[in-house]
């Protein structure tokens, strides 16, 4: 049993990606199964009444792992000595909407949770940004922590990673596990790109390239790319919320990997841009590079480049910075 309690924050831990996240990481799915861990819930004051029904909901599973539960409305005490910080709390983008419609609701959000970071949590924790638009909101928050290493902040594209993942597994026939090194890159919105060019199919025991595994180059360079791109709004039009349990696998999956040492993404200098990585085992990173890059993907990958530029200009204009 490691003897350290970790401690954990979520915020907007009253919405619905909390309600499917804080079950997984309470009993040991991301931290590990012998980690025991104190959760700490930041919601605003009007939903406090509803955090006070999924902390009765979480001391009702009878956990092993989960040795406090600290609920509350105050970034102060939220953010104290935090080991890892999962922001979820912000505003969902409706149908018709695009995510970076949302950053005038959310950006400053991301910009007061940035400086309660710096002045509250541990140098060493790890965040993970999830409230859209995801990439932009990172880069504020990194911006708001400039003692924090920029190395320890990303978001959320886990989850396009995993559709795509999961849209090449169901042409093939295959499970989502025999599907590997599939690439998400940019932004997480309708201009990222989902690139298949390094990833590999296991077929009846065979390593194939996606390529030959699917043999229909047309379907990968259109209605893939476009269905990963579009697939958080189709969720919403048929939903009418926006995903929840898809994020809330995502946000463990990406969790777990920083903890365990897997996988990463990249921050470059003034972007939070999804790239692919290598993690080492003393938790440092580093960018997975000499990936041959053709004239298909340089343009996909340019155009969300330029999306991200727009929509960080966009957020500093509305902060005032
Ligand atoms: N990056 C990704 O892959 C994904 C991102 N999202 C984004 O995650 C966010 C949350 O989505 P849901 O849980 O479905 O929304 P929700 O509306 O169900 O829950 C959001 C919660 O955040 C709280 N909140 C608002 N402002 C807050 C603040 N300043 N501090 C703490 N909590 C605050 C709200 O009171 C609410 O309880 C949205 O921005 C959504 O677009 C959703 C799915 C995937
Ligand atoms: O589409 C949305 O607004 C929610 C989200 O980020 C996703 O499902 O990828």
């Amino acid at each position: 049993m490691c003897s350290e309690q970790l401690r954990v924050l979520v915020t907007g831990a009253a919405g619905q990606i909390a309600y499917s996240l804080l079950f997984s990481i309470a009993k040991g799915d991301v931290f590990g199964k012998d980690q025991p861990i104190i959760l700490l819930l930041l919601d605003i004051t009007a939903m406090l009444p509803v955090l006070e029904g999924v902390v009765m909901e979480l001391q009702d599973c009878a956990l092993p792992l989960l040795r406090d539960i600290i609920a509350t409305d105050m970034e102060e005490v939220a953010f104290k000595d935090l080991d890892a910080a999962i922001l979820v709390g912000s505003m969902p983008r409706k149908e018709g909407m695009e995510r970076k419609d949302l950053l005038k609701a959310n950006v400053a959000i991301f910009k007061s949770q940035g400086s309660a970071l710096e002045k509250f949590s541990k140098k060493t924790v790890k965040v993970l940004v999830v409230g859209n638009p995801a990439n932009t909101n990172c880069l504020v928050a990194a911006k708001s922590a400039p003692s924090i290493p920029k190395a320890n902040f990303s978001c959320l594209t886990r989850l396009d990673h995993n559709r795509a993942r999961s849209q090449v597994a169901m042409r093939c026939g295959v499970p989502a596990t025999h599907v590997k090194n599939v690439i998400i890159w940019g932004n997480h919105s309708s201009t990222q790109y989902p690139d298949v060019h390094h990833c590999m199919v296991n077929m009846s025991g065979s390593e194939l390239t996606c390529f030959d595994a699917i043999k229909d180059e047309a379907w990968l360079k259109g209605e893939f790319i476009a269905t990963v791109q579009q697939r958080g709004a189709a969720v919403i039009k048929a939903r009418k919320l926006s995903s929840a349990m898809s994020a809330a696998k995502a946000i463990c999956d990406h969790m777990r990997d920083i903890w365990t040492v897997n996988y990463h993404y990249w921050v470059p200098d003034d972007l939070i841009y999804s790239f692919p990585v290598q993690i080492h085992k003393d938790k440092s990173w580093k960018i997975v590079d000499g990936l041959g890059i053709n004239s298909f993907s340089q343009t996909k990958m340019d155009a969300t480049a330029a999306e991200l530029m727009e929509e960080r200009d966009t957020a500093l204009a509305f902060l005032g910075v």
